[in-house]
């Protein structure tokens, strides 16, 4: 009979995958941003157009970096099959998503300067940093728990159980923002990046699973505080 030590991870590490590890460790911050005023107010159509705007003119900063975290991602994967999906989800957000932020921009009065170059706020400049930071690495991990943060935080709120039975919003600007984040394509994507998180998380070493953590728990930090910071 062994005596050796059986395990160092709790009962329940023992039982996760590594990304529903990475998200109970920041279990705080995440409800936090579900649960946060904004998609309440976005669900029942309450949200002012001037919170909105501001919202929005500070997201549509984000895509750029975001592509080449993507990007970085294709290039630091292990294998030939994540490169393929990671393409395809960027091609599609290349495409497809841009003309949501230009009519909303239309409807709200957003001049071409705050389109193009609007001041950045803190939360927007330091979330372009962490995508940087991350695809500068070069290292799969650190990629992809930033974009499980990115993509899941934005599922979890917009695809939740206790907003299920609620009709859409009946202005454009709240619907579409909450059906682009609430729908099998999206939702299949955030499964995928799941599963490689669950997937590449056991082949890391210490540092390298400490690193990649610390990644995804800053995003989830800065998720919070690009929310909270809209109403300030
Ligand atoms: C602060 C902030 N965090 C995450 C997202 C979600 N998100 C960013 S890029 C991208 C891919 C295209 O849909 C998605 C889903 C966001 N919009 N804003």
């Amino acid at each position: 009979m062994s005596t050796a030590p059986v395990a160092t991870l709790s009962a329940t590490d023992a039982n996760l995958g590594f990304a529903e590890q990475l998200r109970q460790s920041c279990w705080e911050d995440w409800n936090a941003c579900i649960q946060h005023r904004f998609v309440d107010e976005i669900f029942d159509g309450s949200l002012s157009d001037e919170v909105l705007r501001r919202y929005l003119v500070q997201d549509y900063q984000f895509i750029n970096r975001f592509v080449a975290l993507l990007g970085a991602a294709i290039a630091s994967a292990d294998v030939f099959a994540p490169r393929v999906t990671l393409s395809q989800f960027a091609a599609m957000i290349t495409s497809d998503e841009n003309t949501y932020f230009l009519r909303s921009f239309d409807v709200l009065g957003v001049p071409p300067a705050d389109r193009l170059q609007p001041a950045l706020t803190a939360p927007t400049q330091t979330f372009q940093q962490l995508m940087h930071e991350a695809a500068q690495s070069l290292n799969y991990a650190n990629c992809i728990a930033v974009l499980a943060v990115a993509e899941g935080l934005y599922l979890d709120w917009a695809d939740q159980p206790a907003k299920k039975h609620l009709p859409l919003p009946a202005r454009f600007e709240h619907a579409e923002w909450i059906t682009l984040h609430a729908n099998d394509f999206f939702r299949s994507f955030v499964a995928w990046l799941r599963a490689e998180l669950d997937r590449v998380g056991p082949t890391l070493g210490r540092e390298a699973r400490a690193e990649a953590t610390h990644y995804f728990q800053r995003a989830v930090q800065l998720e919070r505080q690009f929310f909270d910071h809209v109403y300030a």
